[in-house]
């Protein structure tokens, strides 16, 4: 059988169309198909048809379907293809698209652009004087950020990748105070930052709910990367996170959605990377430095939940394509309620500062929806 032949029998059996006997064909195609002559060609051009029947019930025929045996590209014989019921043949379309197949996995150099960062020799002038300048920038301003950090090819497909899982992510939908605890402290007044409650949207997919060979995961997995971004951090070593949904999260926004004033909890920073800014909204702010680890700064931070203090926020350009590493825990920081068709998609990373480390199922429980075990 011609290989082309076998691919298109194959994806027939894993279910693009539930197989030939689905009332799809009349007999003598549906033996064609059984004996897998059929051309891959065929995926599109049935879909094409498909919704010209569920205009008009259209009986015809659709080109390249290979029978007898003989494969000869370009111009294949035509059959009549008889289709019994062309609602059922609609909605099967609709309910299962075909799959498409999926390209090889990319290599971490396909991914970051090695060319503005050229992380691969920390021994070279070129990695000292690039890491030293985004250390020095995130000490000044809590914050630094790398535009063009992912190549285009590798931005689109995470951008896939997140769509195709979005109908599964958690929808985090909340009133919280800027600790991220949903309930106040009644014993404080009422404009105390414990007792100011704000309301917050995202839709959260764990680590365990997109492909391994997410380019978002081969980046956060490759050596160069995390060895780049320990320098920035000033650490001499970082690690992988190990927990099954935390190491990296894609973050989705749609119209409406957005990240209320918060500090982030437990690591000392936070690393993201915009895969797809939305038409409008969506803009990262934050306030550098609202506490400190010795002083929680309470009047401060209620002014600036307040919006009293506009002129200490910076709005962080977040191109796609570009990294971000900023100091969450002690700068409030928030993104702007997204408008516009695009989902936002954020890629989150979480380094630790030793091997090994899972995260806490009540987190995981709130962040991702994720059931925890009894007792
Ligand atoms: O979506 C963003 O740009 C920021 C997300 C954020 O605040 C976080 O991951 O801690
Ligand atoms: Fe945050």
């Amino acid at each position: 059988m011609p290989e082309q032949a076998a691919r298109a029998a194959r994806r027939l059996a894993d279910g693009a169309y539930r197989g030939p006997g689905d009332a799809l064909f009349g007999k003598r195609t549906q033996r064609a198909f059984n004996k897998g002559f059929a051309s891959e060609f065929i995926d599109f051009r049935m879909g094409a048809r498909a919704r010209r029947l569920a205009g008009g019930g259209y009986f015809g025929h659709v080109g390249l379907l290979l029978l007898g045996g003989r494969h000869s590209s370009g111009s294949a014989g035509r059959c009549n293809l008889f289709v019994e019921r062309p609602t059922n043949l609609w909605k099967r379309f609709e309910s299962s698209p075909p799959q498409q197949e999926r390209t090889a996995e990319m290599r971490p150099e396909e991914i970051v652009n090695l060319d503005a960062y050229p992380i691969m020799d920390p021994d070279s002038p070129a990695w000292s004087d690039l890491v030293g300048r985004l250390r020095r920038e995130l000490d000044e301003r809590q914050y630094v950020s790398l535009p063009d950090f992912i190549l285009p090819a590798a931005r689109e497909r995470a951008v896939a990748d997140a769509l195709a899982a979005l109908p599964r992510a958690h929808h985090n939908s909340s009133r919280r105070n800027c600790y991220l605890h949903r309930q106040g402290d009644p014993s404080l007044p009422d404009d105390h930052p414990r007792n100011i409650m704000l309301e917050a949207s995202t839709r959260m997919l764990a680590y365990d709910q997109f492909p391994d060979d997410c380019p978002v995961k081969l980046l956060y997995h490759w050596e160069p990367v995390r060895r780049m971004v320990a320098g920035i951090v000033g650490r001499d070593r970082l690690f992988d996170n190990e927990d099954p949904c935390q190491p990296v999260n894609l973050l989705c926004y749609e119209t409406g959605d957005r990240s209320a004033w918060h500090f982030d909890s437990v690591n000392a920073f936070t690393m993201t990377l915009m895969l797809q800014a939305s038409e409008s909204g969506g803009d990262f702010e934050m306030a550098p430095n609202t506490r400190t680890d010795d002083d929680e700064n309470h009047d401060y931070v209620r002014r600036v939940l307040l919006g009293e203090c506009p002129e200490d926020v910076v709005s962080v350009a977040r191109e796609a394509g570009a990294l971000c590493i900023f100091r969450g825990c002690n700068s409030l920081h928030r993104v702007s309620p997204v408008a516009g068709p695009s989902t936002r998609v954020m890629g989150v990373f979480v380094y630790e500062d030793e091997p090994g480390i899972v995260g806490d199922p009540e987190v995981n429980a709130t962040v991702y929806g994720r059931e925890v075990a009894p007792g």
